[in-house]
């Protein structure tokens, strides 16, 4: 895996560190920093509730032979789906979950001996996207992109071989379903993976933006009042998720049905579509609005990897979707570059490259650097 693309972006942007690292495990009344207010989060009003249940996101079989069309489905109307059948091990996946746990469990001085630092992208602490709200969130983090070896051997000094090993494999795993998954969203859009060079890159291309996310979120004295991750869209092509058998996640439906919890199912993945193939399909795809909750008993876990395109590719609405009565919605733009407004404008990063408002000009690249 390459580590440039997120390393550049995140160098040129470093985290806001306002927020204080807190061991979540020992507190046992909500402080003010984590207690958030309606306005805090503007979503949290339309929260589902009850709906939730008559609407339940699709769990597709991956040998189906209508699972490409079941993914269209999904992607036009959620923007989530889990899978099964997606020959990923079901011992790894157990090991990952393990691994994290192990991690997640060490005491708060060692795990800040692999602190991520402000402007570096692998290591412990909190979400990136702490930077963009007031409260913190009730959750910890722990970032890897390339190889683990140097954070793992500051946690566990003498011990890092499994841990390192068992990410390896995973990450092997997910690329491959990374890959797969390619396949069947753009077979899905109408589009061969030979129409798109970049998909399977050779050569100089290889070079390729992922990473791995395990995310902790410790049971919480006030659940109600905190939030676990903050309501975020994934700047990525897609984002491949794991979680513990607690629920926890919820994808925001936008035709007023509100938040929806995404229940565990057994041996499923879920796969979250990113901000960048909601461009590449012009629009089509929803790039899902999505959270995490706490609770009061239950420590839950998520293992996320992040996959994204190399990062010297431009990336715009396919050209096979486009034409005069589909006019692109949004210009090209490198991952890097993306990942660069992402930081300076958040939930209104796509609006900066979009076509359709009149804010950018589609030829000048370089006017929100
Ligand atoms: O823990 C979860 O379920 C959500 C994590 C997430 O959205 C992320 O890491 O981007
Ligand atoms: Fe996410």
């Amino acid at each position: 895996m390459s580590s440039s693309v997120l390393s550049d972006a995140f160098r040129t942007h470093p985290l806001n560190l306002n927020h204080k690292v807190v061991d979540l495990s020992s507190v046992e009344i909500l402080p003010d920093s984590h207690a958030w207010t309606s306005e805090a989060n503007k979503y949290s009003s339309s929260c589902g509730g009850d709906i939730s249940r008559l609407e339940s996101i699709p769990i597709i079989n991956l040998k189906d032979e209508n699972a490409m069309e079941l993914i269209r489905l999904a992607c036009t109307t959620w923007g989530v789906f889990q899978i099964v059948n997606h020959n990923v091990p079901k011992n790894l996946v157990d090991e990952v979950e393990l691994a994290g746990e192990k991690l997640f469990s060490l005491p708060m001085d060692r795990k800040l001996m692999a602190e991520r630092t402000p402007n570096g992208v692998s290591g412990y602490g909190m979400a990136r996207i702490s930077s963009f709200f007031s409260k913190s969130m009730w959750s910890e983090g722990f970032t890897i992109v390339g190889s683990p070896l140097e954070h793992a051997a500051k946690l566990w000094p003498h011990d890092y071989h499994n841990f390192c090993n068992t990410i390896e494999e995973y990450q092997k795993e997910m690329k491959n379903l990374a890959s797969r998954l390619m396949g069947l969203i753009l077979g899905s859009l109408g589009v061969t993976e030979d129409d798109v060079k970049w998909v399977e890159p050779k050569g100089e291309l290889k070079e390729r933006g992922a990473a791995l996310q395990l995310n902790s979120y410790p049971p919480c004295p006030d659940p109600d009042k905190a939030m676990g991750m903050a309501a975020h869209t994934d700047s990525t092509i897609l984002n491949i998720l794991h979680q513990s058998n607690t629920s926890g996640l919820q994808v925001f439906r936008g035709d007023g049905i509100g938040w929806v919890t995404l229940q565990p199912h057994p041996g499923a993945l879920i796969v979250v579509i990113g901000d960048l193939m909601h461009i590449l399909s012009n629009g089509s795809y929803l790039n899902a609005l999505h959270r995490a909750v706490v609770n009061q008993t239950q420590h839950r876990l998520s293992v996320v990897y992040l996959h994204g395109p190399p990062s010297s590719v431009k990336m715009g609405p396919l050209p096979q979707l486009v034409d005069s009565n589909h006019p692109p919605l949004y210009r090209p733009i490198t991952w890097n570059e993306y990942l660069g407004i992402k930081a300076q404008y958040f939930d209104k990063a796509l609006t900066t490259i979009s076509l359709a408002n009149g804010f950018m000009n589609a030829d000048d690249d370089d006017s929100v650097k």
